[in-house]
Order: C-alpha cells, then structure tokens, then sequence
C-alpha cells in the first residue's frame, strides 16, 4: 500500500478550486423546476439557454480562479473556455442529476427530461453518462478538480501553448490521483475510472451541436453567449 500524502502546496492549490468551485454556483436550481411540473418543448429550451448561458457566466470566473490560468496566454484562455464549455455544462448536468434527492425524485426528473422535447437519439448516451457519474459517488473536491481537469486540456482546437496547459493540467491530475487514492481507498483504479468518464464526455459533446437542432420544436432561439460557445446560428 502506497504512503500517499497532499503537500502543503497541493493543499493550497485544492483549496483554491474548491472554494471557486462551490463559490460559483449555478443561481436557482434547475432540478427544482423540473420536478415541480412537465413544461412544453419551447420552455425547455428556454430553461436550457438560461441555465447554460448562466453556467458558461459560473465557468468563466471558476476559470480565473484556477491557479496559473491567467497567466496563460489570453487566445489559449478563450481556447480554453471554448473548448470545455460544452463538457463542463454536461458533467454540472450529472452532478446536478445524480445530487442525492428525496426517493423517486431522481425518477421524475429522468422522466421529465426523456419527455423535454430533446432528440430520443441522445437520451441513451446522456443517461448512461448522467449514471456511470452517478455510480462514482464523487466528493466535491474530486468534482471541482474533475471540472479543472476538463477546461485545462491541452489538445483544445486553437491552443498555441500547449506545454503551459499540459503544466497546470498535470499538477491537477497529481492532486486528484492522491485524493482518489485517500478518500477511495478499497476502490483500486477509481483514479483511472474517473479519468475514462472523461472521455465519455468528449464523446458526448461530439453530438452536442446536432442534439440542439435537432429538439422537437420549430425556431430554437440561443443568447449571444451561446451562439459564441456553441457554435450554432
Ligand atoms: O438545464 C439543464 N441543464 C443545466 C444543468 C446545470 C448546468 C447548465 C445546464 C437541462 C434541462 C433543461 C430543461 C429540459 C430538461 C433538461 N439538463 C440536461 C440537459 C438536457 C439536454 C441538453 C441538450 N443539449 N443539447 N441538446 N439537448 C443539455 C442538458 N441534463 C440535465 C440533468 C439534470 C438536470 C437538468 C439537466
């Protein structure tokens, strides 16, 4: 068994992702409104903008926050933001759907989302991410630095510097690995586990642009926030 210990300054460095993290919160509570009541494909999509226009808004000071981030360049920091908004809204998605919640309440919203109005295609790939999140019980320290790690990927489109990213996205990968192996002690490779559903988020987001226009409603209206990150309209 491996002596694993977090360094003075890897503490510091947690701590500061951690407090941005939970300091940037997404204002009201998404969830909440869907269990209240079954709204029609235009209003979700409105919901949607709304909360992800909001959640780009909760990335981007999250973002300035992450040690070493605004010393990079400023063209690699836009890259940045461009290239993970998409994952990081969809990761916040899970988190936000596998939050433990009162019995059956995890079932009625699946439900209302299964009946949203977004394209049946996506559902399969979108829940089976929402529950393989779900089934890692992550902390909250694992979740901030998980969303770190994300934004801070080096092979972005239009990132010039890509050893200044790799830089600050290797001491995350460090922190997180000592972190996994203390608060998962008998789960051996959850490290690894973490990691792969990485990958199955850039798979997701793959069909991000196409499940947008593809939801059951004419005239699918974006701010000018959206139209910027998500490369639609
Ligand atoms: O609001 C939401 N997510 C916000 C969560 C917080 C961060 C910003 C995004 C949407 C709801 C909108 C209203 C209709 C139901 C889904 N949402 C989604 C979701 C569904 C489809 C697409 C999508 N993208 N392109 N086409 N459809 C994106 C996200 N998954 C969720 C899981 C739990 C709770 C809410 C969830």
């Amino acid at each position: 068994r491996e002596k694993v210990e977090i360094t003075k300054e890897q503490r510091a460095l947690m701590k500061a992702i951690v407090d941005a993290y939970n300091r940037h919160q997404i204002p009201q509570d998404v969830a909440k409104k869907l269990l209240q009541e079954q709204y029609s494909p235009e209003e979700n999509f409105l919901l949607l903008t709304e909360m992800a226009t909001s959640q780009v808004q909760v990335l981007v000071e999250f973002t300035k926050n992450i040690p070493g981030f605004v010393s990079l360049d400023r063209e690699d920091q836009i890259a940045l933001l461009k290239g993970s908004a998409v994952e990081a809204m969809f990761l916040r998605s899970a988190q936000v759907f596998s939050r433990k919640m009162p019995s059956g309440h995890t079932d009625v919203l699946e439900e209302r989302i299964r009946k949203s109005g977004m394209p049946e295609e996506f559902m399969t790939p979108m829940f089976n991410f929402y529950k393989s999140i779900g089934e890692l019980h992550m902390v909250q320290e694992e979740q901030a630095i998980l969303t770190a790690i994300t934004i801070l990927t080096p092979d972005r489109p239009y990132v010039k510097d890509h050893q200044a990213v790799e830089r600050l996205q290797e001491s995350m990968l460090v922190v997180l690995r000592k972190l996994c192996v203390l608060q998962h002690p008998q789960e051996l490779q959850y490290f690894a586990r973490l990691l792969g559903r990485l990958t199955e988020l850039r798979t997701l987001s793959h069909y991000h642009a196409e499940m947008l226009t593809s939801w059951r409603m004419n005239d699918h209206k974006f701010t000018p926030l959206l139209c910027e990150i998500w490369d639609v309209q």
